[in-house]
């Protein structure tokens, strides 16, 4: 066997093996890293291999950097020679091939963190892991210090890489440290298996460093890290680099835009709360302890659970004795799936279901101090109804209606009470969502805006003060969203790829399959809205239109975009593609298939996003919010726009408004007939030009 430091490839049954040798501890002298890097690279071009095993010559994989580098170059007075930089551990992790490292007997240092960046790690037992580096005086310099914390948890990373001490293979597996642990022979068969696997998609492919599901929340690690940094200056107070350790821990995660993001969410969410004019006026809330709720279906009786839940006594009428019934029968069963969950103790939830007495006349609303009608859509009926809550209750009485299309002046119209007329949009679930769109025309009284605000903290929401438009914030933002989706379907693109695209944006899901769960019906209806109200910036395509004359209104009627199994799953339908290639007829986009055909995920999440942003900006413009972050945290909680991008109008910071301007206008050239869709607003426009960031807002004070 050379001594030489090198690393030996072969192919064997479709995967390239790449073995570190360098007697008699494989260290990473940088001609071994030289040669790692070219094979890993031959690897992921030879055609023979589908994927690849890190493996180490003599009974061992790796004792980490070869320290008689450190040794020589501090002898001659100069710094270590990282040209062969953390490139090949990248490459390790992502390129694309998948990787498995096959341990024995010690991965050590930068042994141990080849094996983090490896898709997956199998050793023979008595093998030993660990970060040693501190004992040398220097940090894991491979990585090591992001993705031991995301494999095996911040605390254990943090234990491991403070004391030096190497963990033991039983310990590694538990952890997850190791995938399998196997007998010596056995190791490499395994490790190609797996390796196989990986490639064909039989396991999942992980990739350390974007893993999240073992850090703690922010805070706590804040916490953590501060605890091991007391507790290093007290054992080694002489030591920096144990302190440096820990920095870099921190530092890096700190700057990642994600955690940008996250610290703005995590105070924007509680800046919604102060609204200008409302909550810097001298008011104090009122106080609720009465509340009737005019409608017992899917939203009125979530609203009642969360009101019941939250000490508030509740009043709920209903037009005959069956709605009544099914109403109050809702409600009992919102409080059970509540104790079955874990998340509400049986005494709670019966001590709300005492709160709520139904109730078929208006006799006792003179008692109540807010009334939340959730009454079908409909105008007139609205308009009724509230003309007799102005004479059934008192003027102190607050009137809020919980619809989500209708103009709440427009509601309010045959009455004389607009001013204690307010807008309750709830999301569905109403008692599980988060959100509540709390909706002021321009004459609903501070005094009333406030004591709704109120009354969402006290049933868990949070609330957001907006504006009376078309859609109202979160509609109005993400109306153009399910439009460029269709426009994509429509220039020939698959459904379910767009689907796929978004979730992979960060999406809880895509575009068509939540139009399947809110109802294809729905959208047909709300889509109206916006036409009436925008008609110079809208795409009406035929794709929702033919899905509702086939039948197909979603997941209530088991198919629309997708069929659904009793267990509610959805599956890709062939037999959509009719009604698609029909839309797509009508639409007269086939120009742009070409175009449609080149995109990636990215170009996809970009294309269905900026134009969401657009509109946001424009909602900004117009003092529809209060300032821009009410509406990056009404997106995240109403239609779980990823946190970690910060909300609509954080994320077009985070991308930039220039290059946003750039590619809405890229696509009106694309789609000259659709111009007004990409149109960019004002307010983009000169953001871009200024380099002012969107979530900065408007200088004057908001029309609301
Ligand atoms: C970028 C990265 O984050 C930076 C790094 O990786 S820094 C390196 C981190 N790695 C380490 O600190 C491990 C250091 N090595 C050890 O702790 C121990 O040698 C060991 C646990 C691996 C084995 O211990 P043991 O079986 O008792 O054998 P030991 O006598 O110490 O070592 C055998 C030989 O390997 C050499 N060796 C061990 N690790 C080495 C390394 N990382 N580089 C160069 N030589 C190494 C030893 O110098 C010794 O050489 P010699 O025979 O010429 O004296």
């Amino acid at each position: 066997m050379s001594k030489d430091p090198q690393t030996l490839y072969a192919v064997e049954d479709g995967v390239a093996v790449i073995t570190l040798s360098f007697p008699p501890m494989n260290a990473l002298h940088p001609k071994v890293l030289g040669s790692l890097f070219d094979n890993v690279r031959r690897a992921h071009a030879d055609p023979s291999a589908k994927a690849i095993v890190i493996t180490g010559a003599n009974g061992r994989f790796c004792a980490g950097f070869d320290i008689n580098q450190f040794q020589d170059k501090s002898r001659s007075g100069g710094g270590i020679d990282m040209s062969i930089n953390t490139a090949f551990v990248e490459l390790v992790e992502t390129g694309p091939k998948p990787t498995v490292a096959a341990i024995e007997k010690l991965a050590l240092g930068g042994g141990c963190e080849l094996a983090l960046a490896c898709n997956a790690r199998v050793a023979a037992p008595g093998t030993i892991m660990g970060l040693p580096e501190l004992t040398l005086g220097i940090l894991p310099g491979f990585g090591g210090t992001q993705r031991l914390p995301r494999v095996v948890g911040l605390e254990k990373a943090l234990s491991m890489i403070l004391t030096s001490k190497p963990i033991k293979d039983p310990e590694a597996l538990s952890l997850g440290l190791l995938d399998a642990v196997v007998p010596p022979r056995e190791l490499l068969a395994t490790a190609r298996k797996l390796a196989l696997d990986l490639a064909s998609g039989a396991r999942t492919r992980r990739f350390a460093l974007q893993r999240t599901d073992r850090l703690p929340a922010f805070r706590e690690a804040l916490a953590t890290l501060e605890f091991a940094r007391a507790q290093t200056r007290r054992r080694a107070p002489n030591l920096t680099h144990p302190l440096l350790a820990l920095d870099a821990a921190f530092a890096a995660a700190a700057a990642l835009p994600t955690h940008g993001a996250l610290v703005h969410v995590f105070f924007a969410q509680r800046s919604t709360k102060r609204v200008r004019g409302v909550t810097d006026v001298g008011l104090a809330p009122r106080g609720l302890r009465r509340l009737a709720v005019l409608g017992g279906g899917l939203m009125g009786s979530g609203i009642a659970t969360a009101s019941a839940l939250a000490g508030i006594e509740v009043l709920l009428k209903e037009i005959n004795q069956g709605f009544l019934d099914a109403g109050l029968a809702r409600i009992r069963a919102n409080l059970a799936s509540g104790v079955k969950r874990g998340s509400l103790k049986q005494a709670a939830a019966d001590a709300a279901l005492a709160r709520v007495t139904g109730t078929l006349t208006y006799d006792e609303f003179g008692s109540v101090d807010m009334v939340i009608e959730a009454a079908i859509e409909q105008v007139e009926l609205k308009q009724r109804i509230f003309a007799d809550l102005e004479r059934v209750t008192r003027p102190a009485c607050i009137l809020a209606t919980n619809t989500s299309t209708i103009d709440i002046k427009v509601v309010g119209a045959k009455t004389r009470s607009q001013d204690r007329i307010i807008g309750a949009h709830f999301f569905s679930p109403a008692h599980i969502m988060p959100l509540l769109e709390i909706v002021r025309s321009d004459v609903t009284s501070p005094q009333v805006i406030l004591d709704t605000l109120d009354y969402g903290s006290r049933i868990k929401k949070t609330p957001v003060v907006v504006g009376n438009c078309t859609g109202f914030a979160v509609n109005r933002v993400f109306f153009p969203y399910s439009m460029a989706a269709a426009m994509l379907v429509d220039s020939g693109l698959d459904p379910y790829r767009v689907d796929a695209a978004v979730a992979a944006f960060g999406m809880p899901m895509g575009p068509f399959r939540l139009g399947d769960l809110v109802g294809l019906d729905v959208s047909l209806f709300v889509g109206k809205s916006y036409l009436e109200a925008f008609p110079e910036r809208i795409y009406r395509s035929a794709l929702v239109p033919l899905l509702n004359e086939a039948g197909r209104l979603g997941e209530k009627a088991k198919k629309g975009w997708y069929v659904f199994d009793d267990k509610r799953k959805a599956r890709p339908d062939p037999a959509l593609a009719e009604i698609v290639l029909e839309s797509r007829k009508r639409s007269g986009l086939s120009g742009n298939a070409a175009f449609a055909a080149k995109l990636s995920d990215q170009d996809i999440a970009e294309f269905v996003f900026f134009p969401v942003i657009n509109e946001a900006c424009r909602v900004v413009a117009e003092g529809i919010v209060d300032k821009p972050a009410d509406l990056d945290v009404a997106t995240v909680m109403s239609m779980g726009f990823p946190a970690y991008r910060g909300g609509v109008v954080f994320y077009g910071d985070i991308v930039g408004a220039d290059y946003v301007v750039r590619r809405l206008k890229q696509w009106a050239t694309q789609y000259k007939a659709q111009a007004g869709f990409f149109e960019p607003c004002e307010y983009l426009l000169a953001a871009a030009k200024s380099g002012r960031k969107l979530s900065a807002g408007n200088a004057t004070q908001s029309k609301i």
